[in-house]
């Protein structure tokens, strides 16, 4: 008989992925899962696959996540995963507490819920650690090449690793330029080893930028929690914003604060949960 595996479908800001408890159903090989089951039509249909796992080590974290791409690969991080887990977690009753720190391929993050008055969990802040800027085995540093439609367009572009890579291009505007065709060859560009998530931003004001999201792996998204906080370390390191800034992405706003104390980014926004049910594996 088929292995049924039982799933829950969330998203954060749009940014849509299929969560499996890993103590309760064993996924053994994730990556083709991944690709099978964010397929729209014969999947389930999402950005990619969310494993919650109890950690390696329980004396630095209580949970632990592991994260694939639509296309099978998996991820250092992911933001608007870590709000959903943390939803998850509490409206479930799996573990009861506000505050949870959770074990991911680049550090342990710790999330606090805020609830509302029927203990529900409204939105999450997550401590996404520090932003690195420097030249790395994720960024050779060399010049990055963008297709001519955006000539005359580009205000700046920086490289951001939130423990995943990202390339964020500032333009003085979104109309007429193709960030799909451009996104899907700079995610391949020989300056990033092991590809590279793209944004693309517009300046609204100080506190305000418009960002769109070409992701390694998924393609356009909805949102993405740490291209949203690249997005606001790279604005506010070029001078371009303030270190507080609301990033509106296609599918909700994300509320970004680097902090000048201990040079952490906190990432707050919404979860949401979609549906759930049992798929096959396989
Ligand atoms: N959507 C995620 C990031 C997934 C990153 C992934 N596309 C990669 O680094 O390969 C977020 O909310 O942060």
């Amino acid at each position: 008989m088929t292995q049924l595996v039982h799933f829950t479908k969330m998203h954060g800001a749009g940014n849509d992925y299929i969560y499996v408890d890993t103590s309760l159903y064993d996924v053994p090989n994730p990556a083709a899962q991944s690709i099978a089951w964010s397929r729209p039509h014969t999947g389930i249909g999402s950005d990619g696959l969310v494993l919650i796992g109890r950690p390696h080590d329980n004396t630095q974290a209580d949970f632990s996540m592991r994260i694939f791409n639509a296309d099978g690969s998996e991820a250092m991080m992911c933001g608007n995963a870590s709000r959903c887990i943390g939803k998850y977690l509490y409206e479930k009753g799996v573990f009861h507490k506000p505050v949870i720190r959770l074990q991911t391929l680049s550090g342990v993050k710790v999330l606090q819920l805020h609830l509302t008055a029927d203990d529900k969990v409204e939105s999450v802040t997550v401590d996404m650690l520090e932003p690195r800027f420097e030249q790395s085995e994720q960024y050779t540093g060399a010049e990055i090449k963008l297709p001519a439609d955006f000539d005359g367009h580009v205000v700046a572009a920086k490289f951001v690793s939130m423990g995943n890579p990202h390339y964020v291009i500032f333009v003085d505007r979104m109309e007429g330029l193709d960030i799909a065709r451009a996104g899907k060859l700079l995610e391949r560009d020989e300056a990033f080893p092991e590809r590279c998530n793209i944004e693309f931003a517009q300046l609204v004001g100080n506190d305000q930028i418009r960002t769109r999201v070409w992701e390694r792996g998924s393609g356009i998204t909805q949102a993405c929690g740490t291209g949203a906080c690249a997005t606001a370390a790279a604005a506010a390191s070029l001078g371009l914003a303030s270190r507080h800034p609301a990033v509106l992405m296609d599918g909700g706003t994300l509320d970004i604060r680097w902090s000048a104390n201990d040079d952490h980014i906190y990432m707050t926004g919404p979860a949401a949960f979609v549906f759930e049910g049992d798929i096959p594996m396989g």
